[in-house]
Formats: structure tokens, sequence, C-alpha cells
């Protein structure tokens, strides 16, 4: 049996990955320590399922590598695999199967591989806990299921495996606010219970906002940003100033992210801005009247980050 000699759950080194001409991860190096909830975020195309296809060895890297729980993922074996579980926003699962079935064949999948690998380990009362937040009988039909329903039998299902490694693919896409916090409440009760490391990817920052201890910013198939989202934020600023003449060029100084004009006053975004007092005064010498930094939530504080990578790219385009 392989052991696990690295300290890092994932770890990537120059990773690429093309599609047909087209760079979806760009030597991206990425080391995540195990433990925890870590939140991916990107704009759309930004690399995100990608990277989770090549983790599971669903699809080769083109180039670098990849590791998993300390393994090449390009050669997990299936009790590898069994210490993984995955979500996706499909949430595809068998609809002529019963609920119950499905639940038994999983079961006696992992009961049967657990007699080869000690790692693997079905719990039955963590699926009971997930799914009683959910209103699915045993005997109904997955196919019968609401899309809420079968994103909890599909958690339930994965939270059941005890996985050391927990992969979700924006897996409460188009789940009602109830189902939402059903599900989360189950992965932060996994994440402590199991000290399994969960690994999600959504463009929900609320959710983030609650349940993740760290937030992994991709842009254009590459690591742009990664810390706890309460530093992120910390390090993001937003200055409302009101210029009485004419709204100086302030896209360009150094740190801005972003720039709007709201109800006649200037909201800059900047992002690592150390010395706020110069800041403040550059933005008085410019002409400003009156100048108020103030926090920002996660939601803006990510938006602003990512549209200036937008920018960058639509001006190197
Ligand atoms: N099968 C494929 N064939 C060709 N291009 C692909 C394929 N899958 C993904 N891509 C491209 O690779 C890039 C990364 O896609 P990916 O699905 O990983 O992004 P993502 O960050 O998950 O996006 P989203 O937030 O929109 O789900 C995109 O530019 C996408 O068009």
């Amino acid at each position: 049996m392989s052991v696990n000699t690295s300290d890092y759950v994932i770890e990537t080194e120059d990773l690429c990955l093309r599609y047909k001409g087209k760079l979806a991860l760009n030597h991206l190096s990425l080391r995540l320590p195990s433990g925890g909830i870590h939140a991916f975020v990107g704009a759309n195309g930004a690399g995100k399922s990608s990277l989770f296809r090549v983790l599971l060895g669903f699809e080769p890297a083109g180039g670098g590598s990849a590791r998993v729980l300390g393994n090449d993922c390009a050669t997990l074996t299936p009790e590898m695999r069994g210490r993984i579980g995955f979500v996706n926003e499909e949430h595809t699962l068998p609809g002529w199967m019963r609920v119950q079935d499905l639940m038994r064949m999983q079961q006696r999948h992992y009961e049967g591989a657990g007699r080869g690998a000690a790692n693997l380990r079905w719990n039955g009362e963590r699926y009971d806990e997930v799914l009683s937040h959910f209103n699915v009988l045993p005997a109904q039909r997955v196919g019968e299921l609401s899309r809420g329903e079968r994103a909890g039998l599909n958690l339930a299902l994965a939270l059941a495996q005890s996985p050391e490694l927990l992969i979700l693919d924006e897996p409460t896409l188009g789940l009602d606010v109830v189902a939402k916090r059903a599900f989360l409440e189950a992965l932060l009760q996994s994440s402590i219970d199991d000290a399994s490391t969960i690994v999600y990817c959504s463009h929900q920052m609320d959710e983030i906002e609650r349940v993740a201890d760290n937030l992994v910013i991709l842009e254009r198939g590459s690591l742009r940003y990664m810390s706890g989202p309460d530093d992120f934020c910390g390090r993001v600023q937003l200055w409302v100033a009101e210029f009485p003449f004419k709204t100086p060029e302030v896209r360009k100084l150094a740190g801005v992210l972003q720039v709007q004009q709201l109800d006649g006053l200037t909201h800059i975004v900047t992002f690592d801005q150390q010395d706020g007092a110069a800041f403040e005064a550059r933005l008085k010498l410019l002409g400003a009247r009156r100048v108020q930094a103030m926090p920002l939530g996660l939601d803006r504080a990510v938006n602003a980050f990512l549209s200036h990578g937008h920018a960058g790219a639509r001006r190197a385009a």
C-alpha cells in the first residue's frame, strides 16, 4: 500500500491542461494543506472544473505534475479513489434506482473494498444524518427526486464514504435557501467530525464567507491568490471620494483594482494599500474634497479583484 508522504492534500507543479489549443490550466502551482474547507473561486472558464478533473484522474495533465493525497493523479488506484469523494453540480446518479438500493449498493461497495483497504469505512450514521435534512423517502426512485433532494442524496452518499478528501464542483447550484443551508451545515459538520479536507468551488460568496477556511482564486488557469477569506478582505479596501470638479484618472494609481462612479461619488477599490494616510493624501492632491475609507465584504472584494484581472486580459488582447 502506498504511503502518504506529502503534507499537502493537493499539490500541483507547473500543471498544464490544453483543450484543442485552449489552455485551461496554465502552469498552475498550488499546495493545499490537509484539513479545513478550501473554496476555489474564479471567473467563468478560469479552470476550476478542469483542475478537479485532473485531480480525480478523469483527465491526463498536458504538462507538469498533480498529486492528491500524496499520489500521482495519473495513476490513482481504486483504493486511492475510494479515499476521495466527489460531488458535482449535475448530481449524476442512476435515476431508475430506488434511494435505499443505491445506498445499499454504495455501502456494499465500500464494505467490500474495506476488507482489503483499512482506510475505507462506510459511515451509515452520517448518511442518515445528512439525508434527514432533506425530504427523501428510501423507496423513492432517484429520478423522482427534486434537484435539491438529489443534491442532498449525493452529498449523503459522498460523506458516508468518510472521504479523506471531498471535492465539490458547484454543488449548491440551483438549491433553495433551506436546502443550501442544510447542505453547508452537513459539510461543516463533516469537516469537523471526520477531519476531512473539503475542496469546494462556487460563485456564491455568501456561502464561502460562511464555511471556507481558505480562499483560492484562479485566473485563466493560474493561481492568482490564496489566503483565509478574512485576510483577503483585510487587504481590500473601498475609498469613497468626492471630486467637486473633474474626476482625475485614479485607475492608474498603484494598487487600484476598480473605479466606479456612484451617485456623484467616486468608489475606488484598492488591494494592499498599506499606507492609507498617503493614499488619502494623494486623492486630496488630485482634487478630492472628502475621502472616506471602508472595509468591503467578500462578494465585492472578489468582484473587484476578478474584474481587475478581466480588464488586464482585455488590455493584453
Ligand atoms: N471539453 C472541453 N473542450 C474544449 N474546451 C474546454 C473543455 N472543457 C473546458 N474547456 C475550456 O477550458 C477552460 C476552463 O474551463 P473550466 O470548465 O475548467 O472553467 P471553470 O473555472 O470551471 O468555469 P465555470 O465557472 O464557468 O464553471 C474554459 O475556457 C473552457 O472553455
